[in-house]
């Protein structure tokens, strides 16, 4: 069994984006700069906010975060917003998820400019990535998708099935998937019989949220399996496969923590570079 490192992975990618910053700045005198708003102190969020400026920092990049309590009106963050759209030299712009209730999360996404949108939410870069344009893909799909890659470069004709249809991750990964000449299966809670149709699957990608939710006798032999759960348990974080029974089964597995993860954050600092690129031209 392969044990897809996603931390080796990211690494390998950070280091390459890090030269390519520094060809960047050589060419046009400057850097590409990321900034993300962080809405209320919620713990995860602000490890993940530290992880993502110490990942730009490392990759040479201009990293800023702009914080407000949690009670902040929407207006302040729109408004925010189209400052940044304006400002030369920011290069992306990420609003943290989850938002208060009170901040309409479609408004906050659909203000943020679609040329700085490095999270790939905004309703353009949704439709240009279905209608295979280029177009900002969302960090999460888009490191899973790298990783896959990594296993199995020609993916043409390979049964994907995708377990959860979220905007974050289900939907975008589909896509990916589909431009890469997969059949996509998306399932969803109300799938008839998930098992039936995950081992039919060659690539399996998990993100649904519920602890171990794919077990050995749902894998086929030799498929490649990406957990981009993270489910905080009474043994710790898990991921959505059984790790260790799917790891008998699997050609090639993610572990959680260690593999989605860190290949999320590497790609947010990719889509800031190439949103940044595209603006120079
Ligand atoms: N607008 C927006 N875009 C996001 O992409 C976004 C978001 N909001 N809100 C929160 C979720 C979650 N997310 C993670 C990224 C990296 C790790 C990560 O690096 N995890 C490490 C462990 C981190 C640790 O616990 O120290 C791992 O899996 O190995 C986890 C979760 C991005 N998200």
């Amino acid at each position: 069994m392969i044990l897809i490192d996603g931390k080796k992975l990211a690494a390998e990618l950070r280091e390459e984006l890090r030269l390519e910053v520094e060809e960047l700045k050589a060419k046009y005198n400057k850097v590409p700069g990321l900034t993300v708003i962080l809405i209320g102190d919620m713990a995860p969020s602000q490890i993940y906010v530290r992880n993502k400026e110490k990942s730009a920092n490392e990759v040479g990049l201009k990293s800023e975060v702009i914080k407000y309590p949690e009670e902040v009106e929407e207006k302040t963050v729109l408004e925010k917003i189209e400052e940044l759209n304006k400002n030369e030299s920011v290069s992306g712009i990420l609003v943290q998820l989850p938002l208060p209730k009170h901040i309409d999360k479609q408004k906050v996404i659909e203000t943020i400019i679609p040329s700085k949108d490095v999270d790939g939410f905004h309703p353009m870069n949704v439709g240009n990535l279905s209608s295979g344009y280029e177009s900002s893909v969302p960090c999460t799909p888009l490191g899973c998708y790298l990783m896959i890659k990594k296993i199995e470069p020609n993916l043409s004709g390979k049964k994907a099935i995708m377990v959860g249809r979220s905007n974050l991750n289900g939907k975008p990964m589909a896509q990916l998937l589909l431009k890469e000449n997969c059949t996509v299966t998306i399932t969803h809670s109300k799938t008839k019989d998930l098992k039936a149709e995950c081992l039919e699957a060659d690539i399996i990608v998990a993100a649904v949220g519920i602890p171990e939710l794919v077990k050995a006798d749902w894998v086929k032999k030799d498929a490649i399996v990406i957990d981009v759960g993270i489910n905080k348990t009474e043994k710790g974080i898990v991921g959505d496969v059984a790790f260790d029974e799917v790891s008998k089964v699997a050609k090639a597995l993610t572990p959680v923590p260690g593999g989605v993860g860190p290949m999320t954050i590497a790609c947010l600092l990719k889509n800031t570079i190439d949103c940044f690129k595209r603006s120079q031209n």
